[in-house]
């Protein structure tokens, strides 16, 4: 058998071996390769190495070409004789660990140019596992681009000084105790001398062009010698002896893996912009800071470390493009909120402790530490309908027409110390035949002269929480450290007395209201006027500055919604002017669809300069002293020409609207049913308390109309001031449906229209005449059969 002759100095200089070549001399052979030609170190007796065994798959691969090839054709049972002599003659032969040219040739592959201009040659070697000691041959393979020397017992490298065309080099498991001791190949970008045992890092200026080093371990307990290295954007120093991180500078590192070392705090990275990839697993960190800044940190794994408190996720909380975090393995695990916690702090996970974030999970974490002010509304609601239900039950009769018929409720809306609170005390006592002031309990202490069941029912926190746990409110809501609810004894005890209900509460509790069965009507009542309402704050000298800050913050929240939902309140009274604006023709304040009152600058400077007094000056707060003797004054306020103008006018127009002639506001107020996405026209801002008043009168009486539909027929007309002059007498059930209009039969428009115009009686007049009146008619609805209100507590 002819021995096999490797093609010679493959890929060595001036003997490269051109594809064209290659095929000539495959073509050309006739012999066999013999084994025994091959220097391999197969020791072992019966079995391969790992690394044996790859370098002989080469070798029979490259067998079985020249095989292929050659004329003269093999007996099998030849072949099989010569191959078992041939092993067996390898398992005998010792190996010196040196790499001889004929391996080389074996395992070079990857043609190509290693330059511009130059001739084709391979590349690539890869020559891993073979249990070399010298591989000084290789100095002559100068065009080398690739080398693999991995597995092997290599201690010198010096070879690789000689391939200036080098650009990856692995040489893991190895013996290498130094590393980089040959002249610098000035494009070797990546190297691999993980597995050996180097101690120490030496300087690596000359080799700018490092992009990768992967030094996995090793003995290294120090980072140094990479100042220079302004291309790395790898480096990899897992199972190592170090302690502290330095030595990084600010280079481009993109991946970072210090996992298993001895590292305590994690130092050293604050440079580090280009970080996307952190690895440091099985080390001793406690903290997460010093990564707080790292923007484009997209993965860390900080596996079994010593993180404990549920606070360090703050320091990176605010990376925006964090996916992928680890910390299986550290104490913080075994805090009872931490999944859902982490997952909060950091939406933009995708995956953490190696288990995938489903979307569920992200929107619990969200609904338990940030819940979205809609769902805040349903737990309360939630909240008070499991603790009524869980109640012993008990059985109710009805006042309502039926048992879906909600209890008739007012609500005003708005941020603290509007006026609100006023605004329905002075409701109340002015309607006091349809409205009671419904007063919620309250765990705050009172103020000076607030009166316990006056303004709030003043309780202490134990009888909040157990009011709460016997399901006695319809809604709670926490505002400054105080908590607030309004109990379902309050609105019953009112309905009893066939009354509607006028509340006052923050934009919290009407959220969760219109979760319940009820159907209020509500009026937001805004100081669009922030920096007087700010003003009346500090005046108060009842809040902090923080507390005013927020206070005067909610003004916006109010205006926002009421813009972003339309409909979602009835009216909105900007209660920033004083009552005596309502001299004013109202509709020289434009009500926009958008939400927003114009007003004009001219317009402003003739308010300013008719009133003088400032917002507020005139609005009373319960905490005044004399509350009620001021309320009432300004109650029986005489009025100026222009009020009983401006009132004579708002009558008009409620009395156009009574007759159909024009599109009824305030009917809107207390429509029953679904309300209407309001139109410009529909949804109108009251620019006083003297212009709500009017209106009042006759939302008060659709409100009534609607609530009683079946009664109150025969009182409608009494009811009003005007209308006992009224030469007609209403026919029995003709009650128009239609939401928008009180009266719209043809008939009654008819007679209506033949009326001459009402001259209206001034305020007081009007007053007295509208009691003498309720003596008559005494309360909308009472002359039905009087019986209890409807509680759905658990209704049978
Ligand atoms: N049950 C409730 N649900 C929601 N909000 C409520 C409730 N009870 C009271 N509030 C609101 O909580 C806020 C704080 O009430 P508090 O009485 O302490 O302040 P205030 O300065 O007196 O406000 P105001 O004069 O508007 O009543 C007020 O805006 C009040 O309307």
């Amino acid at each position: 058998m002819a021995a096999y002759r490797a093609p010679s100095l493959l890929g060595a200089p001036g003997s490269s071996r051109t594809g064209g070549q290659s095929m000539q001399m495959r073509s050309g052979k006739k012999s066999q390769p013999s084994w025994s030609s091959f220097p391999m170190g197969l020791k072992m007796k019966g079995t391969f190495s790992r690394s044996s065994s790859y370098l002989l798959q080469q070798l029979m691969h490259r067998y079985q070409e020249l095989d292929m090839d050659g004329e003269d054709e093999q007996v099998e049972g030849e072949s099989e004789e010569s191959s078992d002599s041939e092993i067996q003659n390898l398992e005998l032969e010792e190996f010196d660990g040196v790499l001889k040219e004929e391996a080389v040739a074996a395992a070079i592959h990857q043609l190509g140019r290693s330059g511009p201009g130059t001739e084709q040659v391979y590349l690539s070697l890869t020559l891993s596992g073979c249990d070399l000691i010298d591989v000084n041959i290789l100095r002559e393979y100068v065009h080398l681009q690739k080398l693999d020397l991995s597995v092997n017992k290599i201690e010198d490298l010096s070879c690789v000084g000689y391939m200036p065309y080098l650009l990856e080099l692995n040489a893991s498991q190895n013996k290498l105790t130094t590393f980089f001791n040959f002249k610098p190949p000035k494009n070797l970008k990546k190297v691999d001398f993980s597995y050996n045992q180097i101690s120490e890092m030496c300087d690596l200026s000359a080799y700018r062009g490092l992009t990768t080093l992967i030094l996995d371990n090793n003995k290294i307990g120090e980072i140094s010698g990479l100042e220079m290295c302004n291309s790395l954007t790898h480096l990899s120093l897992a199972n190592n002896d170090i302690k502290t991180i330095d030595g990084l500078n600010s280079l481009p590192i993109k991946i970072l893996c210090l996992s298993n070392n001895n590292i305590e705090k994690i130092t050293g990275l604050e440079n580090l912009k280009a970080l996307q990839k952190l690895d440091v697993s099985h080390n001793q960190i406690s903290s997460l800071q010093g990564l707080e800044n790292h923007d484009l940190l997209e993965v860390i794994n900080l596996e079994d470390n010593k993180i404990a408190e549920l606070s360090e996720i703050e320091y990176i909380g605010n990376l925006p493009i964090l996916r992928i975090l680890n910390l299986l393995k550290n104490p913080i695990q075994e805090k009872p909120e931490y999944w859902l916690f982490v997952i909060f702090m950091l939406l933009r996970l995708t995956e953490l402790d190696q288990k995938r974030i489903k979307v569920e999970e992200k929107v619990t974490a969200v609904n338990k530490y940030d819940p979205p002010p809609e769902v805040v509304a349903a737990q309360d609601h939630l909240t008070h309908v499991v603790n009524s239900v869980m109640q012993p039950q008990r059985i109710f009769d009805s006042t309502l027409p039926s048992l879906d018929s909600p209890y008739p409720m007012l609500i005003l809306a708005g941020p603290a110390a509007c006026g609100k609170r006023e605004l329905a005390h002075r409701l109340c006592r002015q309607f006091s035949t349809y409205f009671r002031y419904g007063a919620c309990h309250t765990t705050r202490q009172p103020y000076f002269g607030e009166g316990d069941r006056v303004d709030y029912h003043f309780i202490s926190q134990e009888v909040f929480d157990e009011m709460l746990n016997m399901g006695k409110f319809i809604l709670t809501f926490s505002y400054g450290n105080h908590n607030y609810g309004l109990s379902r004894d309050t609105i019953e005890g009112i309905a009893r007395d066939g009354l509607a209900s006028c509340i006052h509460m923050e934009i919290e509790g009407v959220r969760s209201l219109k979760y319940s069965y009820f159907e209020p009507r509500y009026i937001l009542v805004v100081p669009m006027n922030k920096n007087k309402y700010e003003g009346y704050l500090r005046r108060k000298g009842l809040f902090s500055r923080a507390e005013i800050e927020f206070t005067v913050s909610r003004v916006d929240l109010y205006i926002k919604i009421n813009k972003k939902f339309p409909g979602y309140f009835d009216a909105v009274i900007n209660y920033q002017e004083d009552s005596k604006h309502a001299g004013l023709n109202p509709k020289s304040r434009a009500n926009t669809a958008d939400g927003n009152v114009k007003t004009s600058h001219l317009e402003h400077e003739e308010l300013s300069r008719k009133y003088t007094s400032p917002y507020m000056d005139d609005s009373l707060h319960s905490t005044d002293r004399n509350y009620f003797v001021k309320l009432s004054t300004k109650l029986s306020d005489k009025k100026s020409p222009v009020e009983k103008d401006s009132i004579y006018r708002q009558r008009e127009t409620a009395r156009q609207a009574l007759i159909g002639k024009t599109p009824p506001d305030h009917t809107l107020l207390f429509q029953r049913g679904p309300v209407p996405a309001p139109l410009t026209s529909s949804l109108r801002y009251f620019t006083s308390l003297e212009e709500l008043q009017n209106s009042m009168e006759l939302a008060i009486f659709c409100y009534i109309k609607d609530l009683y539909a079946s009664t109150i027929h025969p009182t409608l007309f009494q009811f009003y001031p005007w209308s006992k002059e009224w030469p007609f007498h209403p026919l029995e059930g003709n009650i128009s449906s239609h939401p928008g209009s009180v009266i719209s039969d043809v008939e009654t428009y008819q007679v209506l229209k033949a009326v001459p115009v009402q001259s209206f009686p001034d305020e007081k007049e009007s007053l007295q005449q509208r009691k003498q009146l309720s003596l008559v008619i005494t309360r909308p609805g009472s002359n039905t059969k009087p019986i209890l209100p409807p509680i759905p507590q658990g209704r049978k």
